[in-house]
């Protein structure tokens, strides 16, 4: 139900229209009051909206009494007002105004007159249906040409409402469209934004690279350096071009040949084409680098129209851009004119139909959103216009940035043009410099030319001299051959002649050496023999504690303080005295013995036979004197040491070798004592060649180079000596030790070869079978080594006395030293003695056995009588004048099972060793 309050409201504007919303269509009777009241107030054109509604069949059950004339008239009257109203107002602005509002004027009037010419049939369904439920009650209505009226208005209406959806329509596209306009212009807007950002930032690459490319200077700088090279050069070029021309010109007018200035100049014209030659590199390079350079300032011209192209694209697109900008603000306003306009048509239909309110309500409500999507659509567009300002903002930065960096190239340009103007001023002074230097340099040849002028002029008559002697140089190296050979002929007959000389000098000295050789042989025996070919030495040993003490181990020996060859010994209270060849008091050393014997071993490398015998009582000193301690050598070693040293001296002209056997003779038994079988008994024989010489088949004989080999042999053979304990001596030796020493030589130059043997004999301890004590076995033994010892007397004996026969055959020990002891062999004994007062006896045998042997050397004469005195029984019984026993009987020997048991496990262990080399005697 409408009140009349809502009436007026629905007049009185917008906000009315919530209210008028609530009611609900009024009965048609009562509702006559109120739009009379209304309309009465004229407020707005209602007419257009009923044939809308009625189009839309709102009023098609409330449409107004009819029947109520004055409600007709006054709604028609309305009518008629609201279309003066439209007639005289504007029409709201269409999208296309220009078209549409031209012919609204002429078709409004056939409009007009359409609804006022009533089409029948239209009007009359219209009205028919109008009239449908109240035809009884308004019969005569129909033919009233109000409704015909009516009816035209409302199809007004309807075609107004037509149009309004229409507009309404047409709106919501712009909306939308402009919607997305805005959308796609924002987005396009970031795009060209992004897109400019993306071409800043490539320019400033361009524009970072382009100066990295320029670079520094550094191009140009190597292109000026060139350029001033190039320029120094080609100076340098032309100077000496001139002083080629000079000297050219020189040349011509004074040419002189030979002159040194032709190799000079030819040098000059070397230089002078090589420098042209990297005048014309630098200048190649020169070409190069300008076009490098150039290109470089095109690709800087195009970067920097690039760039401003770019520029000019960024203003236009700005431009663009503000005009789209304020074509949307325009359209924005024209939207937001547009609400005011639909407000005021919904408010005419308001009054015209109750039932448009529902329309209306609708269209505000529509309204009400556009409201809202316009006030979005300006949210929108102030986020646009902040993304404007923003993207201005950034674009004047980027303008900064591009106006910094140009300010950037200038400032490079002009700091590249000031360089360029820096380095062309130094390439000018360097020129001036060169230049100048090169003036220098011109008077400083010209002064050398001069120089060498007056040279010249003076050196032309030494040319001539030094012509003149080098065409007789000359000469003589073509007649140098023939000189030469000439030279070399008389050179070859003198060297020929020389070496002839030589041959028979040395021919000569060969001859002197060995006859010199024969002589020294002749003096050395001569002198020997002058000592004596049997030499006798003493060695008194010193007191030991087997001696004992008291009287019994009291000194009984003295000595002469001016002769080294007496010695006193006091016997039974009477004082004995003894001359022999050398007597050695005890505290005489190994080495003062041996230097009394060394002549003797080094004949032996002369080819001479040595024999040096160690003779005295049990425990007198002769294994000491003989073989000595490992700490003091005897005189074994020290012989063979010596024979080592003396044959290395003599290795320039000798080849010498060494061999050394060990025998021993025990109980008239020859045993080998290197050899594998001690036991074995030898046998001596002569050699089968005729040749006269005793050999021993099976003797071992090694050949020693070292004196460790020598250590190792007498170590083998001193435990094989066979010892047994006697009451004399707790170690006596029971048997003669025989080291065979062989020197064989070969004097490479003559071919002369020697053999000399050395036998080193540490003989049997000789003592009187009575005092030792001995019996048996024992006895045996030394009856055995009185025996040999009887039998070496009677050979010494023999052989200085030149008997026919010599008895060498009566003992092992005699005939196996015959080569030693026969001929012009050479023999020592050292007798030794002990010093106590209880071995008196024993040293005054042995002592007068000494001086008998000594005695026979001495001289034909005195020999012969003296060797008629002499029997070598008389060594072993003149002192116990008691005694019957044959000599050789005195002493026992030991039982083979007493022999040392080291023996055999140290010849094994030499024989393993391969040390020692078993070599045919
Ligand atoms: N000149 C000396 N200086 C020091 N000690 C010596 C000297 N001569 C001998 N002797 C010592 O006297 C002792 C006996 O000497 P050695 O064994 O050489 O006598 P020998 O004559 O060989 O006896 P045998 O005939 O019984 O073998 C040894 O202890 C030895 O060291």
């Amino acid at each position: 139900m409408i009140t009349s309050r809502t009436a007026w409201d629905l007049g009185s504007g917008p906000s009315a229209g919530a209210a008028w919303k609530t009611k609900d269509l009024a009965p048609a009777g009562r509702g006559q009051d109120r739009l009379s009241t209304g309309s009465g107030a004229g407020a707005s054109p209602r007419a257009p909206l009923l044939p809308a509604l009625l189009h839309h069949k709102i009023l098609s059950v409330s449409w107004p009494d009819t029947a109520n004339p004055r409600g007709l008239c006054r709604a028609l009257q309305a009518l008629r007002d609201t279309r003066c109203k439209r007639r005289e107002e504007p029409r709201p602005r269409a999208p296309t105004p220009a078209t549409e509002e031209a012919p609204a004027a002429p078709r409004e009037p056939a409009a007009t007159t359409a609804l006022q010419a009533a089409p029948s049939m239209n009007l009359e369904k219209a009205g028919g249906r109008l009239c449908s439920g109240k035809r009884a009650s308004l019969p005569a209505a129909r033919p009233f040409p109000v409704i015909q009226e009516v009816m035209a208005s409302m199809a007004h209406l309807q075609k107004e409402k037509l149009r309004l959806q229409e507009e309404l329509l047409e709106l919501q596209e712009k909306l939308a469209a402009q919607e997305n306009s805005e959308l796609s212009l924002s987005f396009q807007l970031q795009g060209q934004v992004e897109t400019l950002k993306a071409k800043l930032l490539e320019q400033a690459q361009e524009i970072s690279r382009l100066r990295s490319e320029l670079g520094g200077t550094d191009a140009e700088k190597h292109r000026d350096l060139l350029a001033a090279e190039n320029e120094r050069l080609r100076q340098e070029m032309k100077a000496c071009e001139g002083e080629l021309r000079e000297l050219q010109r020189q040349q011509q007018q004074a040419p002189c040949r030979d002159c040194p200035h032709r190799q000079e100049n030819a040098e000059l014209q070397e230089q002078l084409s090589q420098l042209q030659r990297e005048a014309e590199e630098a200048r190649a390079k020169l070409v190069e680098l300008d076009l490098e350079v150039q290109q470089k300032t095109n690709r800087l011209a195009e970067v920097e129209l690039r760039l401003k192209d770019s520029l000019a694209e960024r203003a236009e697109e700005e431009e663009r851009l503000s005009r789209r900008l304020r074509d949307s603000q325009e359209t924005i306003a024209s939207l937001k004119s547009q609400p005011q306009q639909i407000k005021y048509i919904i408010k005419t239909v308001e009054v015209e139909s109750a039932k448009a309110k529902q329309a209306l309500c609708e269209t505000q409500s529509r309204n009400q959103y556009l409201l809202e999507q316009v006030g979005m659509q300006k949210q929108v567009l102030k986020e646009m216009e902040q993304q404007l300002q923003s993207s201005q903002k950034t674009e004047a930065q980027l303008q900064a940035q591009i106006m910094m960096y140009e300010a950037e190239l200038e400032r490079a340009h002009g700091q590249m043009l000031e360089e360029m103007q820096a380095m062309e001023e130094e390439k000018n002074r360097a020129i001036e410099e060169a230049f100048s230097r090169a003036q220098v340099e011109m008077k400083a040849v010209h002064e050398n030319l001069a120089g060498v002028r007056t040279n010249l002029l003076t050196l032309q008559p030494a040319l001539r001299t030094l012509t003149h002697d080098y065409n007789s140089l000359k000469r003589q190296v073509r007649d140098f051959p023939l000189l030469l050979q000439e030279t070399l002929r008389s050179a070859r007959a003198e060297i020929s002649q020389a070496i002839e000389e030589v041959h028979s000098t040395n021919r000569e000295l060969l001859r002197k050496y060995r006859r010199e050789l024969q002589l020294r042989k002749k003096c050395h025996n001569e002198l020997v023999r002058l000592k004596g070919n049997i030499r006798v030495f003493g060695r008194v040993r010193p007191i030991t504690k087997e001696d004992g003490e008291g009287p019994e181990a009291a000194n009984a020996v003295t000595f002469d303080a001016d002769d080294d060859a007496v010695l006193h010994l006091l016997h039974k209270g009477k004082q004995v005295s003894f001359e022999l060849d050398k007597v050695f008091p005890p505290q005489a050393s190994q080495e003062e013995v041996f230097q009394e014997v060394q002549a003797l071993v080094t004949s032996c490398i002369d080819g001479y036979n040595v024999c040096i015998f160690a003779y005295g009582q049990t425990g007198a000193g002769k294994t000491y004197t003989m073989e000595g301690t490992a700490a003091n050598p005897g005189i074994n070693q020290r012989a063979l040491q010596l024979l080592f040293s003396e044959v290395r001296g003599k290795a320039a002209d000798w080849d010498y070798t060494i061999t050394v056997s060990a025998a021993e003779i025990y109980n008239e038994a020859l045993r080998d004592l290197l050899g594998k079988e001690p036991q074995e008994k030898l046998e001596i024989k002569l050699c089968p060649d005729g040749s006269g010489q005793l050999y021993v088949p099976g003797l071992t004989e090694f050949r020693v180079q070292s004196v460790e080999d020598i250590n190792k042999v007498f170590e083998f053979g001193h435990v094989k000596r066979v010892t047994e304990c006697t009451n004399l001596n707790e170690h006596s030796s029971r048997s003669h030790a025989l080291l065979i020493v062989t020197v064989r030589g070969l004097d490479r130059s003559t071919g002369l070869r020697t053999t000399g043997k050395l036998n080193l004999v540490d003989l049997a301890g000789s003592e009187r079978v009575g005092r030792s004590g001995a019996e048996g076995s024992r006895l045996r033994e030394a009856q055995h080594i009185n025996k040999s010892l009887s039998a070496l007397g009677d050979v010494i004996y023999a052989l200085r006395s030149r008997q026919g026969h010599v008895p060498f055959r009566n003992s092992k020990l005699t005939y196996l030293l015959q080569d030693s002891l026969s001929g012009d062999s050479k023999t020592l004994m050292m007798v030794q003695v002990s010093p106590a007062e209880k071995n008196t006896s024993e040293t005054l045998c042995s002592l007068k056995f000494a001086e008998r042997v000594r005695s026979v050397e001495l001289g034909p004469v005195s020999r012969k009588a003296e060797l008629g005195s002499w029997t070598s029984q008389e060594h072993l019984e003149g002192d116990s004048p008691g005694s019957t026993a044959p000599p050789g009987r005195a002493h026992t020997s030991p039982s083979p099972g007493q022999l040392s048991s080291r023996s055999a496990s140290i010849r094994r262990k030499l024989h393993t060793s391969g040390k020692l080399r078993p070599v045919p005697l």
